[in-house]
């Protein structure tokens, strides 16, 4: 079965609400490996709405496990991956007005540019993974710039509620994986993944690895609330818990 990358992107969206200290994703990413995190995943993005450039650098400090740099494809972030060297890198696309991320990467439309900016990244050492639909066309090309691993977007088969849509979304992704395998690329999916769709893309043959944020930290928010709550009935009262 794969593992699991956890995400913690969202406990940065808490903090920038207001721009303080707490909570900080340092702190979340000891927890979530404390939990049996494989991975902790960070998405670094142009507009800085959530993770900071400061959470990465003391992330690539604390971190045990692996630290996975999902960021654009630009120069900017180039440069401030060659500095950090995270364990892998996960090249998303991104529009800055998007609530999250709507797709996957276009591997053809990115040419030589993007060949590029893989050649780089790998060439100092840190392996790239680039987070595609799972398009056949998208996965040849994703082989044929030799990336060592592909991020298949789960995006839409989480979104899909009739039953035959899901299950051709499967379909979808398994003969991906599989096509993606033949040609010699690793597989990692995400996105959209929660508690009660996990499971049969966890089943899919050859899937290395699971990157799962959102569902997390919003459990997390809630079965944590009762405790919060009762530690600040203490406080409030100068008592111990
Ligand atoms: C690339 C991806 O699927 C996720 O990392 C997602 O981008 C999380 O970050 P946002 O919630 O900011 O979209
Ligand atoms: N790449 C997908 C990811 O890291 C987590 O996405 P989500 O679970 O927050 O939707």
């Amino acid at each position: 079965m794969p593992t699991l990358g956890v995400n913690i992107d969202h406990i940065a969206t808490i903090r920038q609400a207001r721009k303080t200290v707490e909570p900080d994703p340092v702190a979340a990413a000891v927890l979530a490996e404390l939990g049996g995190a494989d991975g902790i995943t960070v998405h670094l993005r142009e507009d800085r709405r959530h993770i900071q450039d400061r959470d990465v650098r003391l992330l690539r400090q604390t971190v045990r496990t692996h630290l996975n740099l999902e960021m654009a494809a630009t120069e900017e972030m180039v440069a401030i991956a060659l500095e950090i060297q995270p364990d892998y890198i996960t090249l998303v696309p991104e529009r800055r007005e998007e609530v999250t991320t709507e797709g996957g990467l276009d591997i053809i439309a990115g040419g030589e540019r993007l060949a590029n900016v893989v050649q780089t990244l790998q060439n100092a050492g840190i392996p790239v993974s680039l987070f595609i639909d799972p398009n056949p066309d998208q996965i040849q090309a994703s082989a044929d710039i030799k990336a060592k691993f592909i991020e298949l977007h789960t995006g839409t088969y989480a979104e899909s509620h009739q039953e035959n849509e899901q299950r051709d979304q499967l379909h979808l992704l398994t003969q991906g994986c599989e096509q993606a395998r033949t040609l010699g690329l690793r597989v990692n999916a995400g996105h959209g993944l929660t508690y009660w769709n996990v499971y049969p893309v966890a089943c899919i043959p050859g899937m290395e690895e699971l990157n799962i944020g959102h569902t997390i930290i919003s459990r997390a928010a809630l079965v944590g609330l009762e405790r919060a709550v009762r530690e600040m009935k203490h406080a409030i009262l100068g008592t111990t818990p």
